[in-house]
């Protein structure tokens, strides 16, 4: 295989990975939106984590709640618990990296808020810890998986939505999750301001 092949077999598989996860996550995608838009109309807010590629699909989601995502809006509140450099190192620091989210979300959680939870593995353990401060405090857990969810998987409640990327290779895992990410934001958009 050339250079130019394996490009081309990196779209493929991302293409591939897409249409088999369609029909398995547009509905925990659009209840994860009716989730957001309660949450939110209740005067919540979502928090959102992820390591190294999750890391940045957690911030790329806050910022579209916050700022915008495709039409103009009000910001809406969301914090990704993974931009305080001096939060994250003192927790790692003084305490356990795999604290570094869950004493966040203990700090700023609130009964009836949103955990966004983002683990291809779903074996991540600051995820895995955050998602249990969540349930401490009375939130509600939105989680992207992959694989088979991974221990993510059993810790989700009936209240909770999972959407687990029926894929084995991270990188797919993560395209798929940044196309459900947008379209969850374009879920709560339309829930909010209606239109076509
Ligand atoms: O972006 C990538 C790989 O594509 C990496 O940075 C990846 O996110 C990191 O290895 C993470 O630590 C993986 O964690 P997780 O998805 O298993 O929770
Ligand atoms: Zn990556």
């Amino acid at each position: 295989m050339d250079l130019i092949q394996r490009v081309q077999q990196h779209f493929e598989e991302s293409i591939a990975a897409k249409m088999a996860a369609v029909e398995v996550l547009s509905p925990a995608i659009a209840l994860a939106a009716e989730k957001v838009v309660q949450t939110l109309i209740a005067d919540g807010k979502i928090l959102a984590c992820g390591n190294g590629g999750s890391a940045a699909d957690a911030q790329h989601f806050a910022a579209e709640m916050v700022g915008r995502f495709e039409r103009e809006r009000p910001g809406l509140p969301a914090i990704a618990l993974t931009t305080d450099s001096s939060a994250l190192t003192a927790i790692a620091n003084d305490y356990d990296f795999d604290l570094v989210f869950s004493k966040q979300v203990h700090a700023l959680g609130r009964a009836g808020d949103i955990l966004v939870a983002i683990s291809t593995s779903g074996n991540s353990a600051n995820v895995i810890s955050a998602i249990h401060a969540a349930h401490d405090r009375q939130m509600t857990v939105i989680a992207f998986t992959g694989r088979d969810g991974g221990q993510i998987a059993d810790l989700m409640t009936g209240d909770d939505v999972n959407i687990c990327v029926p894929h084995p290779r991270t990188a797919r895992i993560q395209e798929v999750h940044i196309t459900a990410i947008h379209a969850l934001c374009d879920a709560v958009d339309f829930m909010l301001l209606g239109g076509d």
